[in-house]
């Protein structure tokens, strides 16, 4: 690949810049004061842990990104995970490629994602966290009828499976102890939003990101905003990924910092809560020696929710700011256009978004 392929060249001003940005970075969070509760998995009284529920929201509304760090993943689970993945894309590109995802699967291997109509450097393996996972299967409002997705696993690594099954159990586990903590924070009840992941869509993502000739042009993963509830992602010790600082749109290096977790809010946060935490870009730079890997969990309800801002967090001052919209639909809508290069943005929640006049 010593060529420079156009296909995955950023345009200028979305190019990495030579020097990176640390400052003083996401917030770090403490979970351990959920280890101390006596029903850790229900967060009973809320009123222990006020300290934590200020600081997820305070990190909710000013970055949209935080790290944890006591978050009760055993250690040993990642990295199993982690050198399943490491063996899986060290194989040849005839064997990764036997498990390729196509239009019917939802899950399987592909290294042709584009983001923002541009091509990441990156191969990656995607896996569903039900199986059958139920996805409509067209974007049309009046089609009715859904698909079920299921997984394609490898031959190799054989432990790749049980490895993953694993691992989803403990990122659910997690993902549900967030999603507490965010409700509360936003003044909800503890379990508000539990109802909407009965059937969920939940997909665990393997990424690689091969070094690469020319780290100054291209970018791992084009800057975006994950679309669904919450990400839980593990990055390895290599770093590259960078977040949007509000304040000022700069670009902040996430430091890797040792079996920490980094969350993310998604769209779907910010349209329920009314724009009251955001969901905020985000990139992943590559560079010119060292692979990357990392393993988000995205954390997605069923297809069928309607995603609109909660009754409960609005009113006459604070009106809707979004019109309803079904997360399959959206779903399907953008993996339809996430595969090829278009000459359009794909859908976007600002799409959906109330005018203000
Ligand atoms: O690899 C990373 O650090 C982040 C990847 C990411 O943002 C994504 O896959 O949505
Ligand atoms: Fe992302």
């Amino acid at each position: 690949m010593g060529e420079v392929d156009p296909a995955f060249i950023q345009d200028p001003e979305h190019r990495p810049k030579p020097s990176i940005i640390q400052a003083e970075g996401i917030p770090l969070i403490d979970l351990s004061p959920l280890n101390t509760q006596e029903a850790a998995d229900s967060i009973s009284d809320p009123s222990a842990i006020k300290d934590l529920l200020k600081e997820i929201g305070k990190a909710c509304k000013d970055w949209g990104f935080f790290q944890v760090i006591n978050h009760g993943v055993p250690l040993d689970r990642r990295q199993r995970i982690e050198v399943a993945s490491r063996k899986f894309f060290a194989q040849s590109l005839e064997e990764k490629r036997k498990v390729s995802r196509d239009q019917t699967s939802g899950a399987g291997y592909y290294d042709t994602e584009h983001t923002k109509n541009v091509r990441d450097w990156k191969e990656v393996f995607d896996f569903l966290v039900e199986e059958p996972t139920l996805i409509p299967v067209s974007q049309e409002p009046d089609d009715d009828q859904v698909t079920h997705r299921t997984n394609l696993w490898p031959e190799n690594p054989p432990d790749l499976r049980e490895a993953s099954q694993e691992y989803v159990r403990e990122m659910e586990k997690l993902a549900y102890k967030l999603v507490e903590l965010i409700a509360l924070s936003l003044d909800l009840p503890a379990k508000r939003f539990h109802g909407f992941f009965k059937d969920q869509t939940s997909l665990v993502r393997f990424n690689h990101y091969p070094p690469c000739p020319y780290p100054h042009l291209a970018l791992g993963v084009g800057r975006h905003k994950d679309p669904g509830f919450l990400t839980i992602l593990a990055q390895d010790d290599v770093g590259g990924l960078e977040v949007k600082r509000k304040t000022d749109g700069e670009w902040i290096w996430v430091k890797p910092t040792p079996d920490a977790y980094i969350i993310n809010v998604g769209d779907i946060i910010q349209v329920w809560s009314n724009d009251a935490y955001e969901s905020v870009e985000h990139r992943v730079m590559v560079n010119f020696e060292r692979e990357r890997f990392s393993i988000p969990f995205f954390f997605n309800p069923a297809h069928y929710t309607i995603i609109e801002p909660l009754q409960e967090l609005i009113n006459e001052r604070n009106p809707p700011k979004y019109r309803p919209y079904n997360w399959g639909k959206f779903l399907v809508n953008r993996k339809n256009s996430n595969l090829k290069k278009q000459n359009v943005e794909n859908l976007q929640i600002y799409h959906f978004k109330v005018s203000q006049e």
